[in-house]
């Protein structure tokens, strides 16, 4: 995809905590780090817990130092900015839960616009309508007027990224934005963030564990791989060239590229070929995975379980070795199942 400009590129940046007099050497997160986040495009940053997800966007929102490299911010060093200009060309939506009531939504939105107004400086009639469209881009109209203790996650998490609109930055970054909300609410704040990078032309820098959504949405992933490597791209290309898949390496599951999802188990039991209806297959395939089948979609296996489907009803017809079974749900084909294997 071809991008209109270079919001914040790095090279050999290296990440991580500086040495303390009592303990000799510093603690390096990740090195030799060269990525671009562009406008108008939407980065999922994905790693394992403790890889450095937290470490990378504080650094390159200023908030920490570097161990060494180069940080540029629209084609200038970042050291070269105070926290006030880093703060009119990026926002940040950190971890931190909201401590502070007695304060509106409208108001905390308006804490965006503090970098041109100063803390307690009023809003301009400019100030407003920037105020206000955050208000309509993020669609939380209907309660401006809510004290900002009375929200709930997904309400909160919204408040937070109209607050980071109404900064007006070329770029956000968002730590973590979909922890603890239900899937329609994650779905949701995904989506959103999308259209805003799409049409407003923002670089968008998210970090997440939503793999699967991470790899519908976005544009680029950055992975953060437990070595300290930091490897970027297209989410297709890095699942087909695998480096997706061994980031996330684990002993008890396994990435599926034919599928983009993880297996829970390794398969220890007999295989299966599975064919018929595609809807029917792909539920069929869970269940026999989960229950420790192997399924295959070629034939040559002893067992086969083929779908059937009329309208909204399934049915599993079922040939293992001689014998044969209709079962008209998912749970009647697995205890048919385990009497032969
Ligand atoms: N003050 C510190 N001094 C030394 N090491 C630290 C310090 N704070 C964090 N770390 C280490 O830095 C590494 C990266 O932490 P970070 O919080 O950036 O990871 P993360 O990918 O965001 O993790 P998670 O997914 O669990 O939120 C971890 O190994 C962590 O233990």
């Amino acid at each position: 995809m071809e991008f209109e400009k270079q919001i914040i590129s790095t090279e050999e940046l290296s990440i991580g905590f500086p040495a303390r007099r009592t303990m000799g050497t510093p603690t390096v997160v990740a090195s030799d780090i060269d990525v671009v986040l562009n406008s108008g495009e939407i980065v999922c940053l994905l790693g394992p817990n403790g890889s450095g997800k937290s470490t990378l966007i504080r650094t390159l929102t200023g908030l920490h130092r570097p161990l060494g490299g180069l940080i540029e911010l629209e084609d200038q060093k970042l050291q070269a900015f105070s926290a006030k200009q880093i703060a009119k060309k990026v926002s940040t939506v950190l971890t931190d839960r909201l401590t502070i009531g007695n304060l509106s939504v409208y108001e905390l939105v308006s804490f965006g616009r503090s970098p041109y107004t100063g803390w307690f400086g009023s809003l301009s009639k400019q100030d407003e309508e920037i105020v206000d469209w955050a208000i309509q881009s993020t669609g939380i109209e209907q309660f401006v007027n809510r004290d900002v203790l009375r929200l709930s996650d997904g309400e909160r998490q919204k408040v937070m990224i109209a607050r980071a609109l109404a900064q007006n930055t070329s770029a956000i970054m968002l730590d973590e934005p979909t922890a603890h909300l239900d899937l329609p609410n994650r779905v949701e704040i995904i989506r959103l963030l999308r259209e805003l990078a799409h049409d407003t032309q923002k670089g968008i820098l998210l970090s997440t564990h939503e793999l699967d959504l991470a790899l519908k949405a976005a544009d680029t992933l950055w992975l953060i791989d437990m070595n300290g490597n930091v490897i970027t791209g297209t989410p297709e290309d890095l699942v087909l060239d695998g480096t997706f898949e061994s980031v996330f390496e684990r002993d008890s599951f396994e990435f599926d590229r034919s599928t983009g999802s993880f297996k829970l188990l390794h398969p220890q039991k007999a295989p299966i070929y599975l064919h018929g209806d595609a809807v029917g297959q792909f539920w069929t395939r869970r269940a026999l995975e989960r229950s420790g089948y192997q399924v295959k979609e070629s034939n040559g296996t002893d067992i086969q379980v083929e779908v059937k489907r009329t309208g909204n009803d399934f049915e599993w017809r079922l040939h293992c070795c001689e014998d044969h079974f209709e079962c008209n749900s998912i749970e009647v084909m697995l205890e048919q199942l385990k009497k032969y294997c």
